[in-house]
């Protein structure tokens, strides 16, 4: 976004109000600089690519009061320029200046100006801003950067260092207290004292406090810094704090002023920036990391993208690396939270690979969704156990991945059919039952297929607390939903039972003839062809789905259900 820095080098140097201080790259490599004039000082954070707009660029964007675009005058605004545009309006920075540079290119050509002027009101038409200003400038020589240019005649703004100093900045109006517990306490403890940071506002010994969590409610006795005990403490201070009783604090509490209480959310709608190449899919898991906060997170729908170009909503089914989105996320349990124009400190979240732990996407929350505080779950008076009292046996998921025609169906009926003759409940959820009624809408995309299993998860998890053994057989391809199931079901009831079979092989059995079709290009997305298979790492069983012996191949399945009981 901004370049304002390298423009400064080239100043000249007769100004004494300017003082180009410092230039490093401590935030992210040869990103950022300091500069001051006369009674303000300017720190600059440099966003080049798209694709390099990591966390740290989101963090800077987090803290903004202006966007500086600069545009090569030639070229006018292009799509780069209003994704920056879209993005700092997503940010609520409240200033927006684009830079018409290279001005001297088109001979200061007035006409060209005025072109551009023109779609940046029409850009500026679909943004937030509090202010908007447009600057012809000449970076290489300093026209209309420090001093007005005597080249543009017909511009009677200001320099962009003028303009900079007469803007308001100031941003953060909401001055709640927020602290963020830093422990390493195990999770839940009682104490009457927490470490951590404040995120927003002041604390003063003698305020009463709450920790949204539990909702318990403290006086602050003592704050202590890392040298000394103070009366009070602000923003960003690392201190602990001393309360009159005990309350439950864990290791990612928040704590507020008791008078203003935090709600908390486990589902809420959000602007979703994607940033990673790697697509974002409906219903997969992802880490969402929200201040000190971190739960398991999917998105249960994208809303819609928002055009660039046009600033129109456009559906789509899956996040594409750089796509400024809104959607609705559900959480595994509930974080403290707060819009991001309320209070940006537990507005904006991240998103992180479970995996790679690389982060993929920003998100800054627009609301919370009411059903989240209006479900609840109901209590029933027979349980899990009493099931399986009944049914002599725990219930299980037994969940089988294999290629298509590994011999996963073939598997799961001798399996049950020997626990049916032992008298056990059984059930079998096969990919081309569910596939004709409860997911009849879903295809074989990578979405479809993250949808299909988180069903199917769901489904298998309702059936195992009926006290049955259910055996799974889907193709399940990837890695993050067979762990999602994992996780919903729960490791001690699951078992994952890799169908290992080689392609050639599938393909040469190939009983429903949809191998040949994918190769002959009638079918895509064919697993092992033009979709992908992501074999377990760390299967509890593997099974040789070539050797022929149903009963070798029973026997140490069979071993590892009783193994189970
Ligand atoms: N494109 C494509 N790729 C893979 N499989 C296909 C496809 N189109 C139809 N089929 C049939 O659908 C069955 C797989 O469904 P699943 O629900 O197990 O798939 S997945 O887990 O969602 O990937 C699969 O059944 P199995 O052969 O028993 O695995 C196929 O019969
Ligand atoms: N162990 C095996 N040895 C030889 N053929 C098998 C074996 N298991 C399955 N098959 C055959 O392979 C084909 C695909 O088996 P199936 O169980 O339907 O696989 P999947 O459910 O994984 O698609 C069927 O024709 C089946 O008879």
């Amino acid at each position: 976004m901004s370049t304002l820095s390298k423009a400064a080098d080239h100043q000249p140097a007769q100004d004494n109000n300017f003082n180009f201080k410092h230039k490093s790259g401590a935030v992210d490599s040869e990103t950022w600089s300091i500069f001051s004039t006369t009674g303000r000082e300017f720190s600059i954070t440099i966003a080049t690519a798209p694709e390099r707009n990591n966390r740290e660029i989101h963090a800077a964007l987090f803290k903004a009061n202006v966007a500086i675009i600069l545009i090569d005058a030639a070229c006018g605004i292009q799509t780069q320029a209003k994704w920056y545009a879209y993005l700092a309006s997503s940010f609520k920075i409240r200033h927006l200046i684009l830079g018409v540079n290279k001005m001297d290119q088109v001979d200061f050509d007035p006409h060209i100006f005025h072109g551009i002027e023109q779609d940046f009101h029409d850009l500026c038409s679909h943004l937030d801003f509090a202010s908007t200003a447009i600057i012809p400038t000449v970076s290489l020589q300093g026209n209309n950067v420090l001093n007005p240019s005597v080249h543009t005649p017909w511009y009677d703004g200001l320099s962009l260092i003028d303009y900079l100093t007469t803007i308001e900045t100031a941003r953060i109006t909401d001055n709640r207290f927020i602290f963020l517990v830093q422990e390493n306490n195990p999770a839940n403890i009682r104490s009457d004292r927490c470490n951590g940071m404040i995120a927003n506002g002041q604390i003063t010994i003698g305020d009463v406090v709450r920790i949204a969590a539990s909702g318990e409610i403290a006086q602050v006795k003592n704050i202590r810094t890392l040298n000394s005990d103070v009366f009070e403490a602000r923003t960003n201070e690392v201190i602990t704090l001393a309360l009159d009783k005990e309350v439950k604090i864990s290791c990612n509490d928040v704590i507020s002023a008791a008078h203003s209480p935090l709600e908390t959310t486990d589902q809420f709608t959000a602007v979703v920036i994607w940033t990673h190449a790697e697509p974002g899919l409906v219903s997969r898991n992802y880490q969402l990391i929200l201040a000190n906060q971190q739960a398991d997170a999917s998105i249960t729908t994208i809303k819609y993208r928002l055009d660039i170009n046009t600033g129109a909503h456009e559906a789509c089914q899956q996040l594409k690396q750089n796509d400024i989105t809104v959607c609705n996320l559900a959480l595994n349990h509930p974080v403290a939270f707060d819009t991001y124009t309320t209070l940006p400190v537990l507005g904006n979240f991240v998103l992180v690979d479970q995996y790679s732990h690389a982060t993929i996407a920003t998100g800054l929350i627009m609301h919370n969704l009411r059903r989240a505080q209006n479900v609840h779950r109901q209590a029933l008076s027979i349980c899990r156990e009493d099931r399986e009292r009944l049914n002599g046996h725990k219930g299980k998921v037994i969940w089988l991945t294999g290629l298509s025609g590994s011999g996963k169906s073939t598997i799961a009926n001798a399996l049950e059919k020997e626990l049916h003759s032992q008298g056990k409940r059984t059930y079998i959820l096969d990919g081309d039952n569910m596939r004709h009624g409860l997911n009849k809408d879903l295809g074989f995309t990578n979405a479809d297929r993250v949808e299909n299993i988180r069903r199917v998860a769901e489904v298998a998890k309702l059936m195992m607390d009926a006290g049955l053994i259910v055996i799974t057989a889907f193709i399940s391809p990837f890695r993050a939903e067979r762990e999602m199931a994992r996780q919903l079901i729960g490791k001690e009831n699951f078992v994952e039972v890799y169908i290992s079979t080689p392609l050639e092989v599938c393909e040469q059995r190939d009983p429903k003839g949809l191998y040949k079709k994918a190769r002959s290009g009638q079918l895509p997305n064919m697993t092992g062809i033009n979709s992908p298979y992501e074999p377990p790492e760390h299967p509890s069983l593997v099974i040789n789905g070539t050797n022929q012996n149903i009963s070798a191949i029973l026997r140490p399945l069979l071993q590892l259900v009783s193994s189970l009981q």
